[in-house]
């Protein structure tokens, strides 16, 4: 491919990533590699420089543009090299038109500017993230797996916490392949790190996804005790299974809930945890360095529904402590309405339940939480709360 029609081919897939963020279709990634499959004839170095293109434009807009070339013009307008490539030659895009405008450049859309935490500091959400790794003790400590990652360097505060350059090729280690560490960003960790879950306690983890926090509170429960993994999507939980095994953490349970009817499947842990970790479904604000496209899809409705099934899931979460026992609440959002908002309104909906104040040495504290920001941390962004259920 020359160089301009690799433009082309990113204002092409740029087209099928904004359509199909307005329609709640696929991420862009799968559709990247869709389009790559069809497309043989690409190379490695072709792949690369489209990917670039497709996320250096949807980096820069932070409102859904109409057009893949509005997008690219966009990235253009700051980018001389690149305007130069809108030259008309064969596979090329058309010379840009005297007065056609890029996508505006930004880092949060318009709408969305007066919901987050006031402290969020918004240009730095657009950030680089680096690979967070964390030392699996159920296999290995930190002081046989740093020498085996020589790029890596500690993250103060976390003792089994590695940081990694950006793009890091983790997954082709002999210390990943063998479990010895996980891929989790700092903020997850200390997320987990808060849920202080100690071997032999009984131990949900109401929304697991892929289990990244459920693998966590395993190496902190050494593999003792009950450890339960829940969500209501079969295939997010079917991707923990192998992952436990690699990582040694084979007591984990999933439990499958069924989405609206939640509190049947959990009937019998009522009243029975010690620790119940609600990292609920979010507007993902915290992670838009890994995700920038979440900003195409996050719409002021979509909003609405995710702060009204917070709130449902944290009450069905809260009946399964037991007197005494700790739900902590997360999100990888950093709106006000799903973090410090949401727990506010928890405690004043259930009685007998207080916030507990969190000490650690990151963040800063809002609300009931505490908040994380990449800007602040150096972490994907987070609110957390822990919140104790009277004994
Ligand atoms: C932020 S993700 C969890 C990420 C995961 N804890 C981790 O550390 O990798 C939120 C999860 O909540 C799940 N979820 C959504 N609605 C739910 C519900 N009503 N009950 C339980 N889980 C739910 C989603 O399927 C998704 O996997």
């Amino acid at each position: 491919m020359t160089p301009s029609a690799r433009i082309q081919a990113a204002i092409d897939l740029l087209d099928a990533i904004i359509a199909s963020a307005r329609d709640g279709g696929p991420a862009a990634d799968t559709l990247i590699a869709r389009y790559f499959k069809e497309r043989r004839y690409a190379g490695s170095r072709d792949r690369r420089a489209v990917r670039d293109h497709v996320y250096d434009a949807i980096r820069r807009a932070a409102e859904r543009p109409e057009t893949g070339r509005e997008a690219m013009i966009g990235v253009a307008e700051a980018r001389p090299d690149v305007a130069a490539l809108f030259d008309g030659s064969t596979h090329a895009p058309l010379p840009i038109e005297p007065g056609e405008l890029g996508a505006q450049a930004g880092a949060v859309p318009a709408w969305l500017q007066p919901l987050l935490a006031a402290p969020v500091e918004q240009d730095a959400l657009l950030g680089r993230a680096p690979v967070d790794v964390r030392v699996n003790r159920l296999k290995s400590d930190p002081a046989v797996v740093a020498p085996m990652l020589p790029d890596a360097v500690a993250i103060a505060g976390l003792s089994d916490g590695l940081r990694l350059p950006e793009g890091y090729p983790i997954e082709q280690q002999a210390a990943w392949a063998d479990g010895l560490v996980e891929v989790q960003d700092a903020g997850s960790q200390w997320i987990s790190a808060a849920c202080d879950a100690q071997p032999g306690m009984t131990v949900v983890d109401m929304c697991a996804g892929a289990g990244g926090k459920t693998l966590a509170l395993a190496a902190a429960m050494a593999g003792q005790g009950t450890l339960i993994a829940a969500d209501t999507i079969r295939s997010r939980l079917a991707r923990l299974e192998p992952r436990a095994a690699r990582a040694g953490a084979t007591f984990i349970e999933t439990l499958l809930l069924d989405q609206s009817h939640e509190a049947r499947g959990l009937e019998s842990l009522r009243g029975k945890a010690d620790v119940v970790l609600v990292d609920a479904p979010c507007s993902g604000t915290g992670t838009w360095r890994r995700n920038p496209e979440a900003r195409w899809r996050l719409t002021q409705a979509r909003l609405d529904r995710l702060v009204g099934e917070q709130a449902r899931i944290l009450d069905f979460a809260a009946p399964l402590l037991a007197p005494g026992g700790l739900l902590v609440y997360a999100t990888c959002a950093l709106t006000d309405r799903e973090g410090r908002g949401q727990v506010d309104a928890f405690l004043r909906r259930h009685d007998g339940w207080s916030a507990e104040p969190i000490d650690l040495p990151v963040g800063r504290a809002h609300g009931e939480g505490l908040l994380l920001t990449p800007g602040h941390d150096g972490s994907d962004g987070f609110f957390f709360a822990r919140l104790r259920r009277g004994a």
